[in-house]
Formats: C-alpha cells, structure tokens, sequence
C-alpha cells in the first residue's frame, strides 16, 4: 500500500482583516485533465493536452497509464503551464499489445476518485495482470459498483478487500466484448463515467443502465458524455437512465484545459467572506463544470457576479452573506458549507448523501469541525442543515481532504485564529493551492 500523502502539520490561516482584491489564476480542472488523459490512451494517434493540471491526482493517472504501456511526454512551457503529450496504448490486436506483461503491474490510486473508478475499466482492455490499491482512506471509497460491472463484463477480479474495496487484482485479456450493463450510480457518478469512457473500445459497444435509485453528481456524467462527443464518439440516451456507446474510434486531439472552476469557488468565497473583490481570468464562456454553478450560487447568498467580456469572472462579496437551500452540490459542497456557516441566515444542502464516501465522510467532517468552531451544523440523511452562530477560533482537521483543507482557509479567513491541520492536502488538486491563497489574503493588505 503506498503511503498516505498527509503530514500532521497545522497552518495558521491567514486572517488579515481587509477585504481582499486581486486576481487569481487557477490551475486546470482535475476532471477534464484526468478524463481527456485517459481517453488520449485509447485515441487514435498521438494527442497533446495544453495546460494540463500538475497535481498529485494528475501525476496518480499519468503514472497509471504509464503503468498500462501508454507513453507520456510532459512539456514545460514558457508561461509556466505543462503540456502533455500522449502516445496511446496498443490495445490487443495492435502489434505491440500482443504480448502480456511478465508480471503483476502494481497500480497506485493514491485517494484519487478518477483513477481508482476509471483505470481499471481500461485495465481490462489491456493483456496483464494489475493490481490496484491507494491510500489507507481510498480502501473506503466505493468501488464494488465498478468491480461488480467489470465481473458482469466478463472480467476476472480476484478481491483482496472488503465487500469490492480496494485492494484487488484485475485479469485483462486485452479484449472486452461489451454488452448490456446495470450500474449502482448512487455512491458515485464515476462508476457510469469509467464504463462511458471506454464503451467505444469494446467490441460491441456497452449500453449501461444505471440501478433504480438516486444518481451521484450528474454533472459528472454530461462531462464525461460531452468529452466523448467532441472526440468523435456516438452515446445516445435510449431512456433517462441508460448510455448507449457505440463501438468505434476515440479520435486523437488537441486541447486547452479549462481552469478548474471547482477549485475557483474557494477563492471566489474570499470575496464573499471579506466583502472583497476577485476576479478569475479564463472563465469558460460555456463549460461542462459543474462549478460554472458558482455564478448562480454566489449571487443568491448575495454576491455581485460579473462575467467580463476578456472572461474574467469577477466577483465582489455583500456585507452579509445570505443562508441558501441547494440540491446536488456535488463536490462545491465542502466550500458552500465553509460559506453557509459565515452567513447571516440558514441553509440547508441537500442531495449529497454520497459525500460520505468522498475523500472522507464529508458530512460528518464538516459538522464535526464548523461545530468545534463554534457552528451550528446538523448532519440530516441526505445533507446538512447550517445555521448562523458565532465561529471562534481554532484547529481544524481535514482527513486527507483537500475540500476540507480549503474549507478551514476560508473560515479563517474570517476568524481570527483559525489552524488547518495539513494544508498540505491540497496537493491533490491544487498544490499550489497555500501559495495562492496567501496572495489572495493579503492582497487588499498590499491595496491600502
Ligand atoms: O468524474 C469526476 O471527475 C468526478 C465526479 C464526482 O464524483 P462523485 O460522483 O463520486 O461525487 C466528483 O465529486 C469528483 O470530484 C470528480
Ligand atoms: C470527490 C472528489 O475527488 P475524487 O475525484 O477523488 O472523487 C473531489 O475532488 O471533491
């Protein structure tokens, strides 16, 4: 098992006391690096992804798929970005797929949710045998949707863990006919996006179906569904909860990533929590992301929100933050939650029982540390109910969670005193994640 990426160090929250006012540049997303990585693997030629992310769970799947036999140059450029360039697998058929690995290729998930769910579907499509393992926290993520459709798909799995956790070793033939599948989507939408992602490889096409019940973060899914779109491949709906992917080519490409406006909400709340100003060059004009939400939601709690015509997002926070109700905020809610306990009135998030198997039980996380603060948070089945309270200061934990690291900076930067445990947790996403926000923090310091 590798070893946990945490170091049990606390961070003093920059707390300045001025509104801030600066520019923040933000990294690539994480989703459309990690989906447009894997899908170059399987293209059919050689793609180059320009500013791509540079992040533990960027370098987790470049190294999987370099595990896998795909080959990945990467390019620094001038202004500091990376590009990388990908020379696809050889799939079963293809010459130099024809011989299988020697040995078990160990697979390192790290906590990565895109690796863990999408990888070893492609495994499969490959001659060898892989294992797959990750952080001690990966080893309680969901997995045995995925697990339970790669069996239905044929595939031999042999478990090492608990009820289709991680760890496991994965048989791949180099072949997968495709088929008719259902799929529990409820604990996550990446079980349907890693089976959308690699459809067009089977040999018949995979029509997926998800089970009867709530599906996970379905903004998640039209990514993955869009992607694919633009790369030349055919998924049609035959009803609201099935995919149908033709078999076919994956075409190669030539993409710039977008900012991951995910990790812009933390920044964005910067504004909210000081009654600042900030603005985020490169907001994508249209965009599958589902934190382009943060145009709607910043506003309702009271913020001005202005898409420049250069794309800049700006955005300037209230006086007072208004409570809010709001269902299915996905992966925003870790940062809406840190925004809620600062407002003036209640709210109630709702839809995102399956937080609880995210990076850590998100909910429980959240409750547990606004409440050591101060809060007035209340765990409900599917959600939390926030109401307004007089935070003080303190330390608060984040579980290897980089949402919950960022959500610790955000209070603190509205309460004096404020110590996050392991900041440097953000490195899954965003590394550079302590520096930037400690130029946001002072930068209406830096005005006066
Ligand atoms: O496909 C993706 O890139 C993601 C899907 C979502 O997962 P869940 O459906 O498990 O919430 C999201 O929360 C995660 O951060 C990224
Ligand atoms: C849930 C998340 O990550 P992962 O891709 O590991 O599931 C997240 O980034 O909020």
């Amino acid at each position: 098992m590798s070893m946990q990426n945490t170091v049990d160090q606390l961070w003093d929250a920059p707390h300045p006391g001025t509104p801030v006012n600066g520019t923040v540049v933000v990294p690539a997303s994480k989703s459309l690096t990690n989906r447009y990585l894997l899908l170059a693997a399987l293209a059919d030629g050689t793609s180059r992804i320009r500013n791509a992310l540079a992040s533990r769970d960027s370098d987790l799947m470049i190294a999987a798929l370099r595990a896998l036999g795909a080959g990945i140059e990467v390019l620094p450029q001038p202004d500091g970005t990376i590009d990388l360039l990908v020379t696809p697998l050889a799939l079963a058929g293809e010459p130099a797929g024809a011989e299988a690995a020697p040995e078990t290729v160990a697979i390192d998930c790290g906590l990565a949710g895109t690796v863990m769910r999408f990888v070893p579907p492609l495994a499969a499509l490959v001659r060898g045998e892989f294992s797959f393992d990750g952080d001690p926290h990966a080893r309680l993520r969901p997995m045995a949707p995925i697990v339970a459709a790669l069996k239905d798909l044929g595939v031999q799995v042999a478990e090492h863990g608990a009820d289709g956790m991680l760890p496991f070793t994965l048989t791949g033939t180099g072949r997968l006919a495709g088929g008719s599948i259902v799929v529990d989507g409820a604990s996550s939408s990446q079980f349907i996006s890693a089976l959308l992602l690699i459809g067009a490889r089977t040999a018949d096409g995979l029509e997926i179906t998800a089970a009867p019940g709530p599906i996970a973060s379905p903004d998640h899914i039209e990514m993955t569904v869009q992607t694919l779109g633009e790369l030349g491949v055919t998924v049609t709906r035959p009803d609201a909860r099935s995919w149908k992917v033709e078999p076919g080519a994956i075409g190669a490409f030539d993409k710039v990533m977008e900012p991951d406006l995910s990790n812009a909400g933390p920044f964005l709340a910067a504004a909210l929590v000081t009654s600042g100003t900030v603005r985020i060059p490169h907001w994508p004009a249209s965009t599958t992301q589902v934190g382009d939400r943060w145009r709607e939601i910043l506003g309702t709690m009271g913020a001005e929100v202005r898409h420049l015509a250069d794309g800049t997002l700006e955005v300037t926070g209230p006086e007072e933050i208004n409570g809010i109700d709001f269902a299915d905020a996905s992966e925003l809610a870790p940062t809406l939650a840190a925004l809620c306990a600062l407002a003036a009135g209640p709210s109630r998030l709702t839809g995102i029982a399956h937080l609880r198997g995210h990076e850590t039980d998100r909910l429980a996380a959240l409750a547990t540390e606004i409440n050591n603060l101060g809060g007035r948070v209340t765990e409900l089945a599917d959600g939390l109910l926030i109401e307004p309270a007089r935070l003080h200061g303190g330390d608060f934990g984040t579980y290897a969670d980089h949402r919950m690291a960022t959500a610790g900076a955000i209070i603190g930067l509205a309460v004096p005193g404020v110590r996050v445990l392991d900041i440097a947790t953000t490195a899954k996403t965003m590394p550079d994640f302590p520096a930037l926000w400690m130029t946001l923090a002072t930068s209406g310091k830096a005005a006066h």
